[in-house]
């Protein structure tokens, strides 16, 4: 593909910045040594550089080092980070991915004063192990180098390209809502427990079951009803269950929560 052999600078070696960095190498389309990582604190990733990814505190450097240079700080931290690098950033050179919440593209090249191409990227956690939803979108850049980074994060998942004004939406369903699916998947483990079950087994049996019913739907491509209709037989103990869950709320919940997370997502950015 064609970004195999470009250097990618991954500027915030934090919870989503790794994942990406140990995801694209777990991919085998990169290297561990054309990734530069960058973090305030070295010592809590010294750890990468035995791996052989390429480590260092100083972002000018990272971003002189790297054609595709991904912004992965909080949106908070976003606007020191951006006025560093400045003067290193190069039109000509540099595709920027943002995956900071809340941050509009606009945002980006207003603090930076420079119309450099910028691709937004909401990845999810399981991007670690390829299995990230991750929503793309831009206002600026060429169709391209959207699909350049589509093609970067297709190595890590599945992807859509989205409006972008939709991704604080995409930041609540999909980057937020792998944390709402694991809740789910704990709770039903605790009921695994009080049920009879150790809590070792009742979470690999929940899990799995929560992987089968994800897979169900992508690979018969069907409504989660339809599968639902295959479970719940006549006066069974299926329907009791999922009647009692929803006289608790069960739906209700996580649909407020989702709405939730989106309008917190949309304010996450001070520009300041
Ligand atoms: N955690 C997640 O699942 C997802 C997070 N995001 C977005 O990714 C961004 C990062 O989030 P997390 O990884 O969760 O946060 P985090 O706090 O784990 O990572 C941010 C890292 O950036 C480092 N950092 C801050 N300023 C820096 C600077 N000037 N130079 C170098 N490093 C610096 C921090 O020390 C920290 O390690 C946020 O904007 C968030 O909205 C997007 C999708 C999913
Ligand atoms: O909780 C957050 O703000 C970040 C953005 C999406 C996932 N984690």
């Amino acid at each position: 593909m064609g970004t195999q052999n470009e250097s990618i600078a991954i500027l915030g070696g934090g919870n989503i910045g790794l994942s990406l960095a140990k995801g694209l190498v777990k991919s085998g389309k990169y290297e561990a040594g054309q990734i530069i990582i960058t973090r305030r604190n070295l010592r809590a990733i010294a750890e990468l550089a035995e791996e052989g990814y390429q480590i260092t505190d100083d972002n000018v450097k990272a971003v002189r080092y790297a054609s595709i240079v991904v912004l992965a700080v909080l949106p908070q931290q976003l606007n020191i980070l951006l006025d560093a690098i400045q003067e290193v950033v190069d039109p000509a050179k540099h595709l920027l991915i943002s995956v900071a919440s809340g941050v509009n593209v606009s945002d980006i090249t207003n603090r930076l004063g420079k119309d450099v191409q910028v691709v937004r990227a909401m990845p999810n956690t399981a991007i670690a192990i390829q299995e990230s939803m991750t929503c793309i979108a831009s206002q600026n850049a060429s169709s391209e180098n959207i699909t350049k980074v589509i093609e970067l994060f297709n190595t890590v998942g599945e992807t859509v390209q989205i409006h972008e004004e939709l991704m604080t939406s995409a930041t609540a369903l999909c980057a937020c809502g792998i944390a709402f699916f694991l809740r789910a998947i704990r709770a039903a483990s605790q009921g695994g427990i009080e049920i009879g079950f150790h809590a070792a087994e009742a979470l690999h049996m929940a899990a799995q079951t929560a992987k089968g019913a994800a897979e169900l739907l992508l690979t018969n491509k069907s409504h989660p009803e339809n599968e639902i209709d295959k479970v719940t037989s006549p006066k069974g103990c299926t329907i009791a269950g999922l009647n009692e869950m929803e006289h608790s709320g069960f739906s209700s919940a996580l649909i407020k929560g989702i709405r939730q997370s989106s309008i917190k997502a949309g304010n996450l950015y001070v520009n300041d």
